[in-house]
Parts: C-alpha cells; structure tokens; sequence
C-alpha cells in the first residue's frame, strides 16, 4: 500500500504550463475517481507553522483537567472548543449505531464573519465563537496561522480539482471565497482497558465538505480506508506531505464520479505499538455557507440524471454535524 499510495507535488503543477497542469489533471481525476486519498507534497506551509500548531495542540491536549475544562463546548452540538473523549461516534453520520470514538478534540472555525453575514444559523452555528483555552501561552496564534495556511492550501488544491474536472482553473472561487471550514486537533489517548466491542478511535464515516487536510502523527498507524473491493486498506503517514481526502460535497458536486470514500482510525494493533497515543490534525474545508452545490453539468454524462438534490453548504454541513453528537448519559 505504501508504494502505491499516490503523492501529487503542487509546487511543480503549479509552476508547469498548460499542457502538463492538464496531464497531471487526469491523474488526479484518476485518483480522486478510485481512492478518493492522496497525499500533497511541494506545499510550501512552513515548517515551522506546522510545528508550532502541533506543539500547542499536545500542550493543551496534556494539560490539567481545568484547563481543558475551560475550553468546553457549552451545550451539546456547540461546534467548537473542547470536546471530550467519548462524547462523538462518527459512525452515527453513516446511521450505524456504535460506541462512541476514543478520541478527544479541540475545534475551531472560520476566523472571521464576513461583512452581512446575517443567517441566524449561519452566526449560531459555524460562526459561532471558538472558545480558546487559557494554557499553553500562544495556542491562539499558532492555531490561527495553521488555520490561515490551511485555507490557503485549501484553496490552492480546489484549483487542481478545477483543472482535474477539465473546469477552469478558478471555477470553484466564487464557491470558496467566505468558507466555513474548520480545524480540528485529534488525541487518541494511550488506550489503558480494551475499547467496546465495535469501539474504534474514530467510527468509519466520509467526510462531509469539500476537501480535507489531514495531518497524522508521523510514523503512526490507524488511519484506513474502504478500497473499492471491499477491503480496509492502511494510509501511511508521508514525512513532509499532507492526506488530502475529498468529501461528500465533492462528490455530489461530480455526481459521484469522485468518491468521498468512507475512512476510519482503527485501534492499533500489537505490532504497531499497542495501546500507544496518537495525534492529528484535520482541517475541514467547505464552501461558503450559502454556496449551492449541485452536480456539475461537465459531470452529467449524455442521458444521466443528477443522483443528488442540489443542497446549501453550511445547512448541509449542520444537519451532518448534528447527528454525530452523542448525547450525555444523565
Ligand atoms: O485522525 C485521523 O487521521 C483521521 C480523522 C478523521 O478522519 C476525521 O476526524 O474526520
Ligand atoms: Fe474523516
């Protein structure tokens, strides 16, 4: 699987003319259409960015339970800030009923409203505040500058969809010029009792935007998808590259021609450091909360239909998150 995990340099797109940028589009439609996951080298997001974030992420994710207690979502279904382990199982978004992920997370979303954002739910839900801890000193900035480079590297990759769709290159913009994406740091906390039967660290689901940006742990294990025959399949960590998986916005937009492939983080196994933690970082992309994804006329073949209603992105993207929220036992 390592060797044929797929690795797309974006430098080198970027800067190619226009015949090239169309070769390396069909790979990446080929790509897109069968795995749904590759990974993104050439991206230019400074190192240091990145290390920063991780850094902070661990610092909170091992601080005090008051600390963390601090940054808790205030009601249930509150989309950001703190959320503790077992209160998600994202195999509810798929309407299987499992126990909940062995996880904890902390969320945050867009960094600003933009101006005449009005939408009562828009501004109660994914505009709401993200509630920053206390500790460590300077969470606020090294989130928010990996935050800015995702969006930005976000962005960038929607150009190559463009491009892979055979669409020009700033077709999808007008889309993702106000987006509601969020950012999400994960801790599988070293498993110390053996998980539920069916408990998994994260419960087998798609992801429900446009694109995701995925930051594992270096060297870890646990992240697998669903191959088209069947089988769960083990998505190593690339050293200097992001995961970039697409989501289920994308593929109503293409009429199922790309797969938003369902993805999950198993417990790992003995030979792969048994109970140990792990980390992450995911970073949601979705498109503009009014934007209307609808299946792309370039993706309806002579005599097809639509498979999918047209939808909004941010009412989409509410009911989804909605339905994964575990309630709290009283
Ligand atoms: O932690 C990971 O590697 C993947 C997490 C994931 O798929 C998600 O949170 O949607
Ligand atoms: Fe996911």
């Amino acid at each position: 699987m390592t060797a044929s995990f797929p690795v797309f340099d974006l430098a080198q797109f970027e800067s190619a003319d226009q015949t090239a940028k169309a070769r390396e589009g069909r790979r990446i439609d080929e790509i897109c259409r069968a795995a749904g996951f590759l990974a993104v080298s050439g991206h230019g997001v400074p190192e240091t960015t990145i290390r920063s974030a991780w850094e902070a992420a661990r610092a909170f994710f091992d601080s005090s339970v008051s600390n963390k207690a601090g940054a808790k979502a205030p009601y249930d279904g509150y989309p950001y800030g703190y959320l503790g382990p077992e209160l998600e199982a994202l195999a509810k978004s798929k309407g299987e009923d499992t126990p909940p992920d062995l996880k904890e997370s902390f969320n945050g979303g867009p960094l600003k409203v933009p101006p005449g954002m009005e939408d009562p739910d828009a501004l109660a839900f994914c505009y709401a505040r993200t509630i920053w801890p206390e500790k460590p000193d300077g969470f606020m900035d090294a989130w928010t500058a990996y935050y800015r480079a995702m969006e930005d590297l976000a962005a960038r990759i929607m150009r190559v969809f463009a491009v892979a769709l055979e669409l020009p290159e700033d077709y999808f913009e007008p889309f993702i010029d106000a987006p509601i994406s969020a950012l999400r740091a994960l801790n599988y906390p070293e498993q110390s009792v053996s998980p539920k039967p069916g408990q998994l660290r994260a419960g087998a689901h798609t992801d429900y935007g446009s694109l995701t940006i995925l930051l594992p742990q270096e060297g870890s294990r646990g992240l697998e998808i669903l191959a088209p025959d069947g089988h769960w399949i083990s998505v190593p960590p690339v050293p200097g590259a992001f995961v970039i998986n697409i989501g289920d916005l994308m593929a109503r937009w293409t009429n199922d021609r790309w797969v938003s492939t369902l993805h999950r983080v198993v417990n790992p196994s003995a030979e792969e450091g048994g109970m140990m933690r792990r980390q992450s970082f995911a970073f949601f992309h979705q498109p503009n909360w009014p934007a209307r994804i609808e299946c792309l006329q370039s993706c309806l073949g002579a005599g097809e239909q639509p498979k999918y209603e047209p939808v909004l992105s941010g009412p989409y993207l509410m009911s989804k998150f909605k339905a994964t929220t575990v309630p709290k036992a009283s």
